[in-house]
């Protein structure tokens, strides 16, 4: 056994750990003007040329207001919109400098209606912008389009402010026939009327933001209608020269699905083709790795159409450095087209050797989920506001283990908190066996982990033995070998802690006086007051005790001994870099300690932070937080399968579950 350092539950110095230094995040923008609407003294355009409305025009919000009929009557005839559109690139043509513009933009910013925190939700966040921009629709009973926006860049708020003040109210009509274009002609975003490429970002941020009011509207109007909320695919090619998207959504998801460059994924999540290369083959195929939103019928004519296209494309050998674009793309769209012509058809292409880097099997798969917090109650949201979606959770798993057994990984692993904690306690029992059933339909070994909300449920010895978790002590951590490359190693984040041991247990009283000494408030759940990485002395959190850290130490040991490559899994994550400070391990620094002693691990996975995450710490180790599937909206899913290679670790996820490589470090 090494010396393990211990600031919490070992006796040896405290260890240095490098990713305690992570930057800081410093929100502060200076603020150049004042909150006074009216205050132009900065601006060097002379007052006069302020059009009437120009100060207040973001603070009116309903139609029919005096400054709407300023523009009304100074424009003539058009819709409401087009008058204030009108006003609105008077006012900023009038700003003669750039910089007097993007003023008057962090003006408008800061006068922007109050965004709800618990808006701020994933469906609401708009795709393809380069700063956080959330949007909230909602149709009114007059027919009447409203929504609020908001942004953490000053400039992005003011894009949002403009636009809030032209279209907040408008007839669905209206929002729908506004172009970017007509944007443009506020002309912030280039210098003397000039587009400039480092101000490109702006003019997708207008781009963006609009395109996707008009898709949450026309989706609402159409479920007013009783229609589908759905949209045909849009088109985006990408092959040898990069993207080729048709309309400008599909530009804003063809740069995200770059930067992944393992999926391709639809808008709305309708469905996802990718690009399937089998050992040795130097072809491209298309297949099937997500249908979310698609009817039977229609995943078997795609499914047709993607075997066509193996067809066409096998004809050409794609080589290193080169794909012939005109033969392979062309012959993928025509088979596609032809048979389903109402599908539009989105084919990724690598070209430049990434096909046979990705043409190598992985040397094992396993299943991967986390958080689904089943229980048989309606919907509800989480302390911070976030929408939970109990039932359907169950229903995501169904789809999960129905796409794991046609993938056929080794194993699953199920990351803890299977039940969630408002499940009625005289249900819990039913409800955990629910859940067991579910993962029994895997036609493979499921390997379980506990967490908080199956503790707050049940005590630890009837989950352990539900569960199939291998105990000595009461304890759940294990390890296991699936390939003798590999080791798989288990921890028990809960060993130490204030929930699911007897009341009067060693450890729960331990942990008890842990927590009363790291955190001060009452309620141990509440993080308040406590700073940085203290906010994880919270009681739904845990510690790895001391015996299983000397485990784990002879766990590392044998494995490096044995030249095996290891994952570590914990339901609570490891590392400040890849999850909020509340989520972590109490003493996930004495378990990093032990792990960094070695180089035998390469990636440590986790679940309990439910909006999931990744970084690489201080020594080259991969952590990733798992998406939650209690958080998933009906219909969506997070779910994935796990590759590993020699090299890397690559997560292939569905819907919110993102897919990533992860290349380990020698
Ligand atoms: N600030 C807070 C947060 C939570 N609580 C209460 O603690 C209990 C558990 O919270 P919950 O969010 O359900 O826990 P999860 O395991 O699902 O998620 C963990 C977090 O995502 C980690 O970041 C529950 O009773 C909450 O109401 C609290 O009092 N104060």
């Amino acid at each position: 056994m090494r010396a393990v350092s211990s600031s919490l539950f070992y006796n040896s110095p405290k260890p240095k750990f490098n990713h305690l230094s992570n930057p800081v995040r410093n929100p502060v923008i200076r603020c150049i003007y004042t909150r006074n609407p009216c205050f132009n003294s900065c601006f060097s355009v002379k007052p006069t040329s302020i059009t009437p409305f120009s100060c207040s025009a973001v603070t009116s919000h309903h139609p029919g207001s005096d400054n709407l009929a300023t523009a009304e009557a100074a424009t003539g005839t058009g819709t409401a919109t087009e008058a204030r559109l009108h006003l609105l690139i008077q006012e900023f043509e009038s700003l003669l400098e750039p910089v007097d513009r993007v003023k008057r933009l962090l003006q408008y910013g800061n006068l922007l209606p109050p965004f709800e925190q618990s808006l701020k939700f994933t469906e609401n966040r708009v795709p393809g912008c380069t700063a956080q921009v959330w949007l909230h629709v909602s149709l009114g009973n007059d027919n009447k389009v409203r929504f609020l926006a908001d942004s953490d860049s000053e400039i992005t708020k003011g894009f949002c402010a403009c636009l809030v003040w032209l279209l907040d109210g408008a007839e669905p009509g209206e929002v729908l026939a506004l172009k970017t274009e007509d944007l443009e002609a506020i002309n912030v975003m280039g210098l003397n009327g000039k587009r400039v490429s480092s101000m490109k970002s702006r003019a997708n941020t207008w781009h963006n933001v609009l395109v996707s009011l008009q898709k949450r509207t026309k989706a609402l109007v159409a479920e007013r209608e009783g229609r589908p909320r759905g949209e045909p695919f849009p088109s985006l090619i990408v092959d040898a020269d990069g993207i080729q998207a048709k309309g400008s959504y599909a530009e804003a998801q063809g740069r995200t699905t770059m930067q992944r460059r393992v999926r391709n994924c639809f808008p709305d999540s309708q469905a996802v083709l990718g690009q399937d290369c089998n050992e040795g083959q130097r072809f491209l195929s298309l297949k099937i790795i997500g249908t979310v939103g698609l009817s039977k019928d229609e995943i078997k004519k795609l499914s047709v159409a993607c075997s066509l296209s193996q067809t066409g494309i096998e004809q050409k050998v794609i080589t290193k450095g080169h794909m012939d674009k005109d033969h392979t793309v062309a012959a993928v769209y025509r088979a596609v087209a032809c048979i389903y012509t109402s599908i539009v058809m989105v084919f990724m292409a690598y070209a430049n050797g990434i096909v046979s880097a990705q043409g190598k099997p992985p040397l094992f798969s396993f299943g991967v989920i986390s958080d689904v917090q089943y229980a048989d109650i309606p919907d509800g949201r989480s302390f911070l506001g976030v929408p939970r979606y109990y039932r359907h959770s169950l229903l995501m798993l169904q789809r999960a283990v129905q796409k794991w057994n046609e993938q056929k990984p080794k194993f699953v692993i199920n990351f803890g908190d299977i039940i969630d904690g408002f499940c009625p306690k005289d249900q819990s029992l039913s409800a955990i066996k629910k859940v067991i059933d579910e993962f029994n339909v895997f036609d493979g070994p499921v390997y379980h982990m506990i967490g908080n909300h199956c503790l707050y449920n049940l005590p630890r010895e009837k989950l352990l033995q539900m569960l199939n978790i291998p105990s000595i002590d009461g304890l759940a951590y294990y390890d296991f070998s699936p390939i003798p490359e590999y080791r798989i190693v288990v921890l028990d984040g809960y060993d130490i802690s204030a929930i699911g041991w007897p009341k009067d247990h060693e450890k729960t009283l331990k942990a008890l006086n842990f927590l009363r000494e790291r955190n001060p408030n009452s309620d141990k759940n509440s993080p308040n007051g406590l700073v940085g990485l203290e906010r994880r002395f919270l009681m739904f959190n845990g510690a790895v005790g001391k015996e299983q850290l000397e485990w784990l130490d002879h766990v590392l040991q044998d494995a490096t001994n044995s030249n095996q490559k290891v994952v570590v899994c914990c339901h609570l994550p490891l590392d400040p870099g890849a999850a909020t400070k509340e989520a972590l391990l109490w003493n996930y620094d004495e378990v990093m300690y032990v792990i960094h002693q070695y180089n035998c691990v390469k990636a440590c996975l986790a679940g309990h932070d439910h909006k999931g995450g990744h970084s690489v710490d201080s020594h080259g180790i991969h952590h990733r937080v798992l998406e939650a599937a209690l958080e998933c909206p009906p219909g969506t899913d997070a779910f994935g399968c796990v590759n590993l290679f020699d090299d890397r670790l690559q997560l292939s996820g569905a819907d919110r579950m993102e897919s990533q490589e992860m290349v380990f470090s020698c």
